[in-house]
């Protein structure tokens, strides 16, 4: 049974995993986002690629909703659609009841590689950049802010130095900063740790935890390991290979289940939901 605005804290069974579709799932509140029977589609000479056909799913406000799923059943083509870099063929996405049709400020991205900071600019005035130049704000405003979030990311210590001094695990929290800095409606993560080393990957998810307990902001966050999208969403939903389509969604994850031991048992039973065929996930 699918149920919003997930009881991280409280104990329960750390399993509700529901094959119900999300469009049938009678929403509580209005969602942040709502996509609602996307069908995104490639268009190359001579051939057409459905990345994803008929996607439904809503995410609420403070959810860490996690897109989960095999390479290529179009996780990252998903989360460019919300981002507004690509128009769907079919259905819609709104974000606070707008039509989302280009990018804004109001969805900000981060990615994997560790090169989307620019390297001309410190850490501090790579976080500035957007606030001045998306927001408008006054270089005093902006510094201010920036500096509030690069402390939330522990990297005060680096605000004067270029990205190309900095380890890959630094710069991702800059990218970060950088994003949540913008105070996004959502903050957009295409598997933002998956070219770190498992040890920096580890910390990385938990500081973004952290981060999420001091702020409760809004993120939809990307990846194909079972682990991660248990260790960082309270919501995941499960897509099926290439032609992505929702197989099912996780709710009500609760982080404590990591520390418990019966993370195990969830990641098992995602595993098999993920690659069971359809007749036997509908169970
Ligand atoms: N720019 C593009 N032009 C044409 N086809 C593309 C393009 N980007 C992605 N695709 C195709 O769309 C499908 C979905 O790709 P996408 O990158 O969204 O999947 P993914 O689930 O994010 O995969 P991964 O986990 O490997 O990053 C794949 O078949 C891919 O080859």
């Amino acid at each position: 049974m699918t149920s919003q605005g997930a009881e991280l804290a409280s104990p329960r069974p750390p399993v509700p995993v529901t094959d119900v579709p999300t469009s049938q799932v009678a929403a509580v509140a209005e969602p942040l986002l709502d996509v609602s029977s996307v069908t995104l589609r490639y268009k190359l000479p001579g051939r057409v690629i459905t990345a994803t056909e008929r996607v439904s799913f809503q995410v609420n406000t403070s959810d860490r909703f996690v897109l989960l799923g095999p390479s290529g059943c179009g996780k990252s083509t998903l989360l460019k659609a919300v981002g507004g870099y690509l128009k769907p063929s079919e259905g819609s996405m709104t974000i606070k009841g707008r039509t989302v049709t280009a990018p804004g400020p109001d969805r900000m991205m981060v990615f994997q590689e560790f090169d989307q900071l620019l390297p001309w600019k410190t850490v501090l005035e790579n976080v500035m950049f957007p606030l001045v130049e998306a927001r408008g704000l006054s270089r005093k405003e902006a510094a201010e802010k920036a500096k509030l979030y690069i402390e939330k990311v522990n990297l005060t210590r680096a605000l004067d130095s270029y990205p190309h001094t900095l380890s890959g695990g630094m710069k991702q929290r800059v990218a970060i900063a950088r994003g949540m800095a913008m105070e996004p409606d959502i903050l957009l993560m295409d598997e933002p740790f998956a070219a770190l080393d498992a040890l920096t990957r580890r910390t990385c998810q938990d500081e973004l935890i952290q981060l999420w307990e001091d702020t409760r902001f809004t993120v939809m966050f990307v990846t194909h390991s079972i682990a991660e999208a248990i260790r960082i969403g309270n919501r995941i939903l499960l897509l099926s290979p290439h032609p992505g389509r929702v197989k099912a969604e996780v709710v009500d994850v609760d982080t404590t289940s990591v520390a418990d031991g019966s993370a195990g048992r969830l990641e098992r039973e995602i595993h098999d939901l993920l690659f069971a065929d359809d007749g036997v996930a509908a169970h």
